[in-house]
């Protein structure tokens, strides 16, 4: 169904208190949001959620919302190709605000604020700028995400209200990492050097190209796949083929019965992201992904990468190459000189919004 339009209905906020709006949507509860943008530059132009929005009623008022302050959080939902979380600003704390139990709730697509995962942009550790947590939606916490860390850059613009290209160190699991957000909004990440090593992706299948597992039979679901594993700082297995078919039609996948075979095989210890690909050309690619502790998302940056890496080791693809995933297009370049994936592509704000935990 289309998204019915946003209805806008602001009044000045003062300027001591931001400003709180209530939400109203026809299948929740109302909830409140406010902007944590300066009271003069209302952000809600962002707003594509079908939800509309009204003035503050005289019935709320700000010493009810005082009382519960502990228990509020606040957030901006973001998007990287459809692929969602909600952004939260940690920087007072290397303890994350939201448990996993927490963020598996607000994660929820029916009875929360609907991502696939909740992400927390805190203080900087060794000299970086930042650090990044992410809480997959099932709670777990992975080691890097790549949609996430476009988001991350844009939501530390916002948060220190910065123009115009900016780049940032970043500290994660996966190591650092390095996003620019470039003059046209999108964002450019150094996402570092690929692990291939079979044991460091984790994988127990053996490696057989110098210790990387690069197209390997994998028998899953009674199919014997080809696969190759690569980790982006997370476990990735990628697959263009199987021993009956050349070229995947990803279309005609059944992600949601495939997916989870991939991501809880024996052979994955730390189980695993699964990307599978159809080839166009050299330089243009197709994926479905099946995130661990997420399922089928509309995009996975860090599983972009790993797709080029293992394109380019399989024989398949060029070092620069274009990867359509169903919420979209990423660039990814694996440079041979410092031997480093970079990854381009968008980052955009949803809403904005506070949530009792
Ligand atoms: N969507 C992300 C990856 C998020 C983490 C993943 N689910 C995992 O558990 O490794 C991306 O854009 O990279």
């Amino acid at each position: 169904m289309a998204a019915a339009p946003t209805s806008l209905s602001l009044s000045s906020p003062s300027r001591r208190s931001p400003a709180l709006f209530r939400v109203s949507h026809p299948q929740s509860k109302p909830y409140f949001i406010r902007s944590l943008a300066p009271p003069r530059r209302p952000r809600f132009r962002a707003i594509t959620a079908s939800m509309s929005v009204e003035a503050p009623e005289k019935a709320f008022q700000a010493s009810s919302l005082d009382r519960k302050e502990s228990g509020i959080l606040h957030f901006v939902k973001y998007h990287g190709l459809g692929n969602d979380f909600i952004m939260v600003d940690n920087r007072g704390s290397l303890e994350p605000r939201v448990t996993p139990e927490q963020a598996v709730r607000l994660c929820d697509r029916n009875f929360g604020i609907g991502a696939d995962g909740v992400i927390f942009a805190m203080p900087g550790v060794d000299g970086t700028d930042y650090s990044m947590r992410i809480f997959n939606s099932d709670g777990s916490e992975p080691e890097m995400c790549g949609n996430g860390i476009r988001c991350f850059a844009r939501f530390i613009a916002e948060l220190d209200k910065l123009c115009g290209p900016q780049s940032f160190t970043i500290h994660t699991g996966a190591g650092l990492i390095v996003p620019t957000i470039q003059n046209d909004g999108k964002v450019r990440v150094d996402m570092g050097k690929p692990v291939l090593r079979a044991s460091d992706v984790p994988t127990k299948l053996p490696g057989n190209k110098d210790g990387a597992v690069v197209g390997v039979q994998l028998v899953v679901d009674g199919t014997e796949w080809i696969v190759t594993c690569v980790s982006m700082g997370n476990p990735h297995c990628i697959t263009f083929s199987t021993t009956e078919c050349k070229v995947l039609q990803v279309d005609d996948l059944k992600l949601a019965d495939i997916g989870p075979k991939f991501e809880h095989h024996e052979m994955f210890p730390s189980r695993t992201n699964t990307e599978f690909v159809q080839i166009f050309s050299r330089s243009h690619v197709k994926m479905r992904v099946w995130e661990r502790g997420a399922g089928a998302t509309l995009a996975c940056g860090t599983g972009a990468c790993a797709v080029v890496v293992a394109g380019v080791l399989e024989g398949h693809v060029d070092r620069k190459c274009k990867v359509d995933l169903p919420g979209g297009p990423l660039e990814i370049e694996w440079e041979e000189g410092d031997n480093h994936v970079y990854m381009t592509g968008p980052a955009e704000v949803v809403f904005y919004g506070s949530v009792l935990l």
